[in-house]
């Protein structure tokens, strides 16, 4: 047998009471594309972190190129030739992209600039390398990151869900770099949910539960059945069946909607009109990058249009544009934003205070202060009813794995009761077991005649769960399209500027 690029002998890691890696043992052969699968909380990311020199192991050994060694540092491991591009980025927001990418590769500016354009071209990755990080969305952040990564030529490359804001244009091109990538001599260490990519890429699969190794398998060898039944130690939950629509009251409205942003890396928006109804789902497709964010803001009410902007964006009827975001929450709004650790919840502090961000008016706050014990109450209900794997409500949100994290986001919101939900990337990051559940969750409250829109770049999470699509490119919306009528092509076609000719529009 070939001696395995990196062989992990009885790796551990504890974070207090929690045994997030116990006795892993693990061979990543040269030129593999190995898969880690697991649940959210199963110790995929803490696992990684150990090879990369983020966190070192309790106990165990580790080999490298047939040579014991431990990884004290990234920097280290960056030396030896191990590059990691992370779940949550680690990019300076105030900074460019080429000043990002400085941080970690040597080399002139210019230098710097021609070969993130070339990777760029090469792979798919278009990316403005004179861009600052904060005018990016989430996908182009992610972007960013695999090119930083693949500037340091690494043997080992360790990719902890590259695909899970990719439109699924850039993700058959991300896989063709990988096999180029793996062909070339580099061996990737790949994190996914997905577990037909997984079957599509990945040459060998480990799979992990409470943080122990329950296999070791040929992932083309197994159904994505069967590895779930591997991951999750069940079978599968069948999709909620929509009921037919109500056609209820309109909870949100938007006509017309023209926005130019100041900053010049924002795109504007131009005419964007769309409604949703009591008892339905709309949800809107695209590459990230195409006006998500700001359109995202404009509802959510982070964007405040100005007067002379009247009569634009309704909710529950009453003209909102310019409401600040707690004015619309307070009409039974509610919002989780694509950006989890960012917008979506404070990490350094609790859970039970995470939920009075947007909580509060249930109840939590006497007299101005914190209810704690029935702040306490609720984080500990969003735990039980959605699953979040933690050690209870007084856990740093910081703390969560990032699936776990989502799923609280979810269902803080979810437990307000909102007249009107809209929840972007709602399964970013969750795990297949868990991502059902969320998504059965929202067609029970759309079948209960709550009004929700959805942003997601996941066409098959939209076809699960949506009446209708409209499609986002270029900061202007695609008629909506009507979900059982339209295939994923069709949505394809729009995504990428090129209209179809028969679409099934709605009057
Ligand atoms: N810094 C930390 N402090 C405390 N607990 C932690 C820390 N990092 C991870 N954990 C815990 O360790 C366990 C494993 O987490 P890990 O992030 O490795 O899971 P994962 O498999 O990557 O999950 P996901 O798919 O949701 O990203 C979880 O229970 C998590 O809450």
């Amino acid at each position: 047998m070939t001696v395995p690029l990196l062989s992990l002998r009885g790796i551990s890691k504890s974070y207090g009471q929690i045994r997030a890696n116990q006795a892993i043992d693990l061979d990543v052969a040269p030129q593999s594309i190995h898969a880690i699968l697991g649940e959210n909380g199963a110790g995929k990311s803490t696992l990684m972190k150990l090879i990369y020199g983020v966190e070192q192991p309790d106990d165990g050994t580790v080999v490298w190129e047939g040579e014991p060694l431990s990884f004290a540092s990234p920097a280290e491991a960056r030396r030896k030739g191990v590059g990691m591009v992370f779940q949550h980025f680690s990019l300076f927001e105030t900074l460019t992209v080429v000043e990002n990418t400085q941080l970690v590769v040597p080399g002139r500016k210019a230098d710097l600039i021609e070969r993130i354009r070339m990777l760029g071209r090469d792979f798919g990755l278009e990316v403005d390398p004179a861009a600052h990080v904060h005018t990016l969305s989430v996908g182009e952040r992610q972007r960013v990151e695999i090119i930083r990564c693949l500037l340091t030529n690494p043997k080992l490359l360790i990719l902890d869900e590259p695909t899970s804001v990719l439109p699924p244009q850039s993700v058959n091109k991300l896989f063709d770099t990988l096999r180029r990538l793996r062909d070339g001599g580099v061996s990737i260490l790949f994190i996914s949910h997905k577990l037909e990519e997984i079957r599509a890429i990945c040459d060998r699969a480990t799979i992990l539960r409470g943080g122990r190794v329950t296999g070791h398998v040929d992932p083309r060898e197994h159904d994505a059945h069967d590895l779930a039944r591997m991951m999750i130690g069940r079978d599968m939950p069948e999709p909620m069946p929509a009921l037919p629509l109500s056609g209820g009251e309109k909870r949100l409205e938007i006509v017309g909607l023209d926005y130019q942003p100041d900053d010049p890396f924002a795109v504007p928006l131009s005419t964007v009109s769309l409604t949703v109804r009591s008892g339905e789902i709309l949800g809107i497709a695209g590459i990230s990058g195409n006006g998500q964010s700001e359109l995202a803001s404009l509802i959510s009410g982070e964007l405040v249009l100005p007067r002379e902007q009247r009569d634009r964006i309704y909710m529950m009827g009453k003209d909102v544009g310019t409401l600040n975001a707690a004015a619309r929450r307070r009409l039974g709004f509610a919002f989780v934003p694509e950006d989890r650790l960012g917008r979506g919840a404070v990490p350094e502090m609790s859970l039970a205070l995470n939920s009075l961000l947007t909580a509060h008016p249930l109840d939590l706050l006497r007299h101005g202060l914190v209810d704690e014990t029935k702040a306490m109450a609720f984080a500990r209900e969003c735990i039980r009813q959605y699953d979040v794997r933690t050690s209870g409500p007084e856990a740093e949100a910081g703390s969560l794995s990032g699936g776990n994290l989502q799923k609280f986001i979810v269902g803080r919101e979810i437990m307000l009761s909102p007249k009107l939900l809209f929840v972007a990337q709602p399964t970013w990051g969750v795990d297949i077991g868990a991502a059902s559940a969320v998504r059965r969750r929202l067609v029970a409250l759309r079948n209960q005649g709550m009004a929700i829109l959805v942003i997601s770049e996941e066409i098959e999470e939209l076809f699960e769960l949506c009446d209708f699509i409209q499609v986002l490119h270029h900061g202007t919306l695609s008629p909506a399209l009507v979900a059982r009528e339209t295939r994923p092509e069709d949505i394809g076609r729009y995504m990428i500027g090129a209209h179809s000719s028969q679409e099934k529009a709605l009057a």
